[in-house]
């Protein structure tokens, strides 16, 4: 596996890479678990040569959010890349990223509107931009996702669509579903930031999202249910809930009743240190 961390030999790498066949970009923050590797594992199998980048990107964490202490395990991360027959690591700094002068923004309105674009001002607009320079640096053949972060997906998708980025194009975006932890808990970095009387406590939130969904099923109206959901949480240890929402699952617009088409049910809440969201089909 080759790391590179300045732009032009990331140019000379990727030019090499594509020449043998597509090539399959999974962008991350790095302190990488399962549920990043099985993105890496898909994109193996769907492509001659997979890149990963790792770049904790300070363009969509607000103030006062956790940037500082993201966990940063480079040296880690860059081995179980290397088992996992990755071929290139793009790790720039926030310098290379964003050279001094730097003064564009990508904002995508209508899908990052709601939600954790509510909760996070901001935070899609880093997300877009940096995934935008990320597309444009690497030119993958396609990037790949996790449906962990179902808004963020949505965002990326209405960007490389409203942006004609052809490679990747929107066919080419391929969300991963959620990768749990044995009782439930998505993975998440994040995990990390909990004590074990937290991390247990932890695994009420896709509990009661199950419950809720049956609830909703079963003819409960969705206000009711989502009330349920959040004294659930409150009951569990979390100290608050920054929303929970049935959604379109394309549009991501709020539903206050279950129709017929995809719903979403969508989760972000605050237990300890960790702001943890979730997503399940409804
Ligand atoms: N449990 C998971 N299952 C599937 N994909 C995941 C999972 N966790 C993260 N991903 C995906 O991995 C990619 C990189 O995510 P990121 O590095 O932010 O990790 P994270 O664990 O989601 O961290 P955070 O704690 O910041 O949310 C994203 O596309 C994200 O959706
Ligand atoms: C897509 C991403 C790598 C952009 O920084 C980040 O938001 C993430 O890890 O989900
Ligand atoms: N996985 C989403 C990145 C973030 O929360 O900033």
């Amino acid at each position: 596996m080759q790391t590179v961390n300045r732009i032009d030999p990331l140019r000379d790498a990727v030019g090499a890479l594509r020449r043998e066949g597509p090539l399959a970009l999974v962008p991350t923050m790095g302190a990488l678990h399962e549920g990043h590797l099985t993105l890496v594992r898909e994109a193996r199998r769907r492509a001659a040569h997979v890149a990963v980048s790792i770049f904790v990107n300070p363009r969509q964490f607000g103030a006062g959010e956790d940037l500082a202490a993201y966990p940063r395990r480079l040296a880690e991360d860059s081995a179980l890349l290397a088992a996992e027959g990755v071929a290139l690591l793009w790790a720039p700094t926030a310098e290379v990223m964003y050279p001094a002068g730097y003064a564009t923004n990508i904002a995508v309105t209508g899908v990052s509107d709601g939600l954790c674009g509510a909760a996070r001002p901001g935070h899609f607009d880093g997300v877009a931009t940096v995934v935008c320079k990320l597309f444009n640096q690497v030119r993958p053949d396609l990037a790949l996702f996790g449906e962990k972060d179902w808004q963020q997906l949505a965002v990326i998708r209405r960007m490389a669509r409203d942006l004609d980025l052809v490679r990747p194009h929107v066919d080419r975006i391929i969300g991963v579903p959620t990768v749990r932890e044995a009782d439930g808990l998505a993975m998440s970095s994040r995990n990390a930031y909990l004590t074990p009387a937290e991390r247990a406590a932890a695994a009420a939130l896709p509990r009661a999202m199950q419950a809720a969904i049956a609830r909703i099923a079963a003819g409960t109206p969705v206000d009711a249910a989502l009330a349920e959901l959040v004294a659930a949480l409150h009951a569990g240890g979390f100290a608050a809930v920054d929303y929970a929402a049935l959604c379109d699952a394309g549009t991501l617009a709020p539903l206050a009743e279950r129709g017929t088409g995809p719903a979403r049910l969508l989760v972000a809440a605050r237990i300890g240190r960790a702001r943890l969201i979730d997503n399940m089909a409804a």
